[in-house]
């Protein structure tokens, strides 16, 4: 079998991939290769982030499994992988430590007015801002995958309530206080004073943050994505803080990536932006290449992968989740 990865290896990695399926060929196509060698795959493992030719992958028929190196599935689950045999796992809860540092530094910077002072200390003026509290505040996970619920436990120590919504029903864990259906979710909004988008992009999920939704959230609550830019109309955010509806939002990620010189998000002191480094880590590769070697083992022994996606859905069950 041929395995062609797609992800930024280094020798030590592609060696702990290599003893990992000892019968295997290990070809690290990177960027540059991957369209080429994608056809040529058994097993696809990474994230291509050029341009792919599904069309040619999947009349080549020889592909078996795709082990993508994102936990969102959006660059690989086309529909002619959707219907086809071909086993889909993601990464999900993969990145969870680092996507919770970076929803951490969203919301602290838009709590205590970072946006503000780091302006003003580019013009060298010490000026005190008001500044606003974690403390008591109520949040509103959405999405209780692997990143929601490491959030949630990073946020708890902050004597905060945590309310979450999720597509699967199951116990929370216990940082969380109360866990709601899926469609619950407009209750959820109008109740808390933070919303925190951990969900994935999928066509339910697409613009499901639009002026109707951000109309059910509490006035003068904060609004966080870490998840895709593209389950939210952007333009209705704009005008949610516009109106003063909103009193903030800090978003990793964006409709349009990189966000366009004439996005009116750019320029906001209440808005704090990231490029979409969520998942990025000094851990991250190897991290990856932890699961992927669990994963592959399983698949030569014929058991059932972690993190593996019921296709029609576009995200795994929780009981499958990788947590490291
Ligand atoms: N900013 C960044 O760099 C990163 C962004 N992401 C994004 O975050 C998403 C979540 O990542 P993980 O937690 O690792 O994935 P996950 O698969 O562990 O969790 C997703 C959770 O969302 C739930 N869900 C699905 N549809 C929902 C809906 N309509 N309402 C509420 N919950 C819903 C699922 O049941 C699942 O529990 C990914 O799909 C990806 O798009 C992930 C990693 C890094
Ligand atoms: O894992 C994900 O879904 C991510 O968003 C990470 O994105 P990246 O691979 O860092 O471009």
């Amino acid at each position: 079998m041929r395995i062609v990865l797609c992800y930024p290896v280094e020798p030590h990695h592609i060696a702990q991939i290599q003893a990992a399926a000892p019968d295997c060929e290990v070809v690290d196509a990177g960027q540059e290769r991957i369209d080429e060698l994608l056809p040529t795959a058994d097993i696809f493992i990474g994230h291509a982030k050029v341009p792919v030719d599904w069309e040619r992958v999947l009349k080549a028929n020889r592909l078996r499994w795709i082990q993508s190196s994102a936990a969102g599935l959006d660059h690989c689950l086309v529909p002619g992988v959707i219907d086809s045999e071909i086993v889909v796992s993601s990464a999900s809860g993969l990145f969870a430590p680092q996507v919770a540092e970076q929803t951490m530094t969203l919301l602290l910077d838009l709590l205590r007015s970072q946006g503000r002072f780091t302006r003003a200390n580019a013009r060298h003026e010490f000026i005190r801002l008001p500044t606003d509290d974690l403390r008591q505040k109520k949040i509103g996970i959405v999405g209780l995958g692997g990143n929601g619920r490491r959030i949630a436990k990073v946020l708890k120590p902050f004597d905060v309530s945590i309310v979450a919504t999720d597509y699967f029903s199951f116990d929370p864990p216990a940082e969380v206080d109360r866990l709601l259906p899926a469609d619950a979710v407009d209750e959820m909004l109008a109740e808390v004073d933070i919303a925190i988008l951990a969900l994935p992009l999928n066509a339910q999920t697409r613009g499901m943050f639009d002026a109707d939704r951000f109309a059910k959230m509490r006035p003068g609550s904060y609004f966080i994505n870490v998840a895709r830019g593209q389950v939210v109309v952007e333009s209705a955010l704009v005008d949610a803080l516009d109106s003063g509806h909103l009193r903030g939002a800090g978003v990793d990620v964006t409709e349009v990536e990189p966000l366009p010189d004439e996005s009116p998000l750019w320029d906001r002191e209440n808005v704090i932006i990231t490029p979409h480094v969520g998942a990025q880590s000094r851990w991250r590769v190897d991290d990856t290449t932890v699961m992927v070697c669990e994963n592959l083992r399983r698949f030569q022994a014929g058991k059932s992968l972690y993190n593996t996606v019921d296709k029609q859905l576009g995200f795994p069950s929780p009981e499958v989740v990788w947590h490291g």
